[in-house]
């Protein structure tokens, strides 16, 4: 999957169960549309959605599944259960939370990891993080690469928005880690996708900006003069 989405853009097309464009076919769809516009990559949730984007496109996935447990604040591809969803799904590279917080029953990145190495060794893993401990902790436990995607939604970086301040958040991971770094969260406009690539990113994930329409009417909405 590295490979494929080397200096390339990957197109995250979610919808969750309260968003009006929830449904695995118009993901499959929305991913054809990213790959049409020259995307190298999709990023996507769950099984069922990664299934029928497999079906649509040839591209390489980053999968995840988002699901909410009571005793974590960890949501994304945070236990066993989900690790095999993603191995059933096919995806090519598996997406975790890599953050410090405490994971459902327990459980430890470094066990998840393990499993995940178990189950399928030719699934590559990105740790999706929030802080530079977090980014080198992971290359410690021998992630592919890490992802910023965390960055503004952890309690300790609650709101913080990536491209902040020339992205100074990216710029720190990329001088404390030797894997590939993978600018993800927040990045709103083309601008944006080059300045990361200026500053030395491996890949650029992108969401919202391209397959939220709700999110990118609101931006046009907010525009119009009182
Ligand atoms: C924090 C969290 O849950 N992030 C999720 C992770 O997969 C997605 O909801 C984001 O859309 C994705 O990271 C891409 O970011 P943006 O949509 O901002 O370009």
């Amino acid at each position: 999957m590295l490979e494929n989405i080397k200096r390339g853009l990957v197109v995250s097309c979610q919808a969750l169960e309260q968003e009006p464009l929830h449904s695995s076919i118009i993901m499959s769809k929305m991913a054809l549309a990213a790959k049409e516009g020259g995307a190298v990559g999709i990023r996507a949730n769950s099984k069922a959605d990664i299934l029928a984007i497999k079906e649509e496109v040839s591209l390489p996935v980053i999968g995840i599944v988002k699901r909410d447990y009571d005793d974590s604040e960890v949501f994304i591809t945070a236990t066993k259960k989900e690790i095999e969803e993603l191995i059933e799904s096919g995806c090519e590279m598996i997406a975790l939370d890599a953050t410090m917080r405490n994971r459902p029953n327990g459980l430890s990145l470094e066990e998840l990891v393990s499993f995940a190495r178990e189950k399928n060794p030719a699934v590559q893993l990105m740790a999706d993080i929030s802080s530079i401990e977090e980014a080198v902790n992971a290359e410690k436990l021998g992630f592919d690469c890490v992802g910023t995607t965390l960055y503004g939604y952890t309690k300790e970086t609650n709101g913080s928005k990536l491209y902040e301040n020339d992205f100074a958040f990216l710029k720190n991971v990329l001088k404390e880690v030797n894997i590939p770094v993978i600018a993800e969260g927040n990045i709103m406009s083309p601008e944006m996708l080059k300045r990361a690539f200026e500053l030395g990113v491996y890949s650029v994930v992108v969401g919202g900006a391209i397959t939220r329409p709700q999110q990118i009417t609101a931006r046009f909405a907010a525009q119009i003069p009182k």
